[in-house]
């Protein structure tokens, strides 16, 4: 089993480039699909699990995907007939496989995915994807595991207002709505930066979509969709993620592709703390010395602050100074890191949705066990400057979502090891 161990104690100064965006990346490859006429290139893509997962997804499509890690590219030729169904051995390894129902509907009238169910971060329903399906006149049901949706003939232009702004149910709606007939509209569509970046892909292809970014989007249908060449945006969440190991280090570390309007929740919420946070030609620049101010945290859809990103403030509001409350809205779930940080001495209780920190806590370093990706990074954050040694395991959370993880901090100056296997591709498993 791969294990990282870190050594507390050191300050981290240098320079760190962020890859292309994991929450971009996985709907643009499915929503790859929906091109009939000529091959998809995307570039930007970052190797990640999660990107050869998807890849498989659509292989076992019956497309042709040609994966290049070394120029972070794939190209997909789906111009022949697609298959239907997207089995449980996919949707179990990662949920976003979800992400090709809507346009394997609006391509071939009929969809068959397995359920996804939830994960450690909660139940995660998908009643509002299908709620888009069936408002655009497809028919539902479920068996044997599955969720099939059908129509007959093309999908229709439909007004569909979530409930809540599900990333994925916005995500599923504008593909599927992308060869519709006539005008889908979503309202209380999800305001994301990968749902503008999904959108700029379906207008590269030859689609109408228009107002991704705010709460209504319009997409108008197009009888055919082509390839196109695509750069996806910069991780926002790896970003803020490096932005966190600096400031917790009391260091000087700038983020080169990192997109500040993207992440206005974090930087605000950080400078709060007393972090310095400028905008520099090279990149954002992160520096901390001195005492942190602990504050209050709500997660929230974008541009509130972001779930993504709450292990790892919490790792950071573990060395600030006075009472600070993290609240998660997003999620029912997402706190099974707090039993994690309590063995690494972690001062806190939880109450309800809201975790009570009395800080600083006196870390200290210990074996701990990562709960998702996100908290993968947060207790190796947590470790850069705990007293002695920790040692994180479960590291195929963290090969989802971060390239490279502990080689870009040991190059910022950390004292980090990852140690299991040479080769971080073997390294990958899934759950
Ligand atoms: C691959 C990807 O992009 N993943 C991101 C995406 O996940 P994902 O797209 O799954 O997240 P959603 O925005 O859909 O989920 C937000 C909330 O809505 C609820 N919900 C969602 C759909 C639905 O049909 N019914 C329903 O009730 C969920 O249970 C959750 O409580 O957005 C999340 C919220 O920013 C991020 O944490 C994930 O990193
Ligand atoms: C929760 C996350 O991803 P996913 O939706 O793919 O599980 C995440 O990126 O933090």
């Amino acid at each position: 089993m791969d294990k990282i161990i870190v050594k507390g104690g050191q300050t981290l100064n240098g320079k760190v480039r962020v890859e292309g965006a994991k929450n971009a990346v996985l709907p643009v490859l499915a929503a790859a699909l929906l091109a009939t006429n000529g091959k998809n290139v995307i570039k930007d893509v970052p190797t990640l699990a999660d990107v050869l997962t998807i890849n498989e997804v659509l292989k076992s499509l019956n497309t042709e995907v040609v994966y290049n890690p070394e120029k972070n590219e794939v190209i997909i030729d789906s111009q022949d007939r697609l298959s239907s169904e997207a089995q449980f051995e996919y949707v179990r390894k990662m949920r976003a496989s979800i992400l090709v129902m809507g346009p394997i509907l609006a391509r071939n009238g009929f969809a068959r995915v397995a359920l996804p169910g939830g994960c450690a971060i909660g139940s995660r329903p998908i009643d509002q994807h299908l709620k888009g399906f069936e408002a655009m006149g497809a028919e539902i049901s479920f068996g044997n595991g599955f969720v099939e949706a059908k129509t007959n003939g093309r999908l229709q232009g439909a007004k569909i207002y979530l409930d809540v702004p599900s990333v994925g149910a916005t995500e599923n709606i504008m593909t599927a709505a992308a060869l519709a007939k006539g005008t889908t509209v979503i309202e209380n569509a999800a305001k994301e930066p990968e749902i503008v970046d999904l959108a700029n892909f379906i207008n590269e292809m030859g689609g109408k979509v228009k107002g991704a970014g705010t709460d209504t989007i319009r997409i108008e249908g197009v009888n055919e969709l082509h390839g196109t060449e695509h750069h996806i945006i910069p991780d926002r969440i790896e970003a803020g993620t490096f932005m966190v190991a600096a400031a917790i280090t009391k260091g000087d570390v700038i983020i080169e592709n990192a997109v500040p309007e993207h992440m206005t929740a974090l930087i605000s919420k950080m400078q709060e703390m007393g972090v310095e946070i400028t905008e520099e030609e090279q990149g954002l620049r992160v520096k901390a010395s001195g005492d942190l101010k602990s504050v209050d945290i709500k997660t929230m859809p974008h541009p509130g602050f972001p779930t993504d990103m709450q292990s790892q403030m919490m790792a950071l509001m573990m060395t600030a100074h006075g009472t600070g409350i993290i609240t998660e809205t997003v999620f029912e779930n997402r706190f099974m890191h707090v039993e994690e940080f309590r063995r690494m001495n972690g001062n806190m209780k939880i109450e309800g949705r809201s975790v009570i920190m009395e800080s600083p806590s006196d870390l200290q370093g210990a074996e701990v066990g990562a709960t998702d990706l996100r908290a993968a990074a947060a207790l190796i954050i947590a470790g850069l400057v705990a007293k002695g040694i920790t040692r994180v395991t479960e590291l195929y959370h963290l090969d989802r979502g971060y390239v490279d993880f502990d080689k870009k901090l040991a190059a910022l100056g950390a004292d980090i090891e990852r140690i299991g296997t040479e080769n971080p591709e073997k390294a990958i498993q899934f759950v």
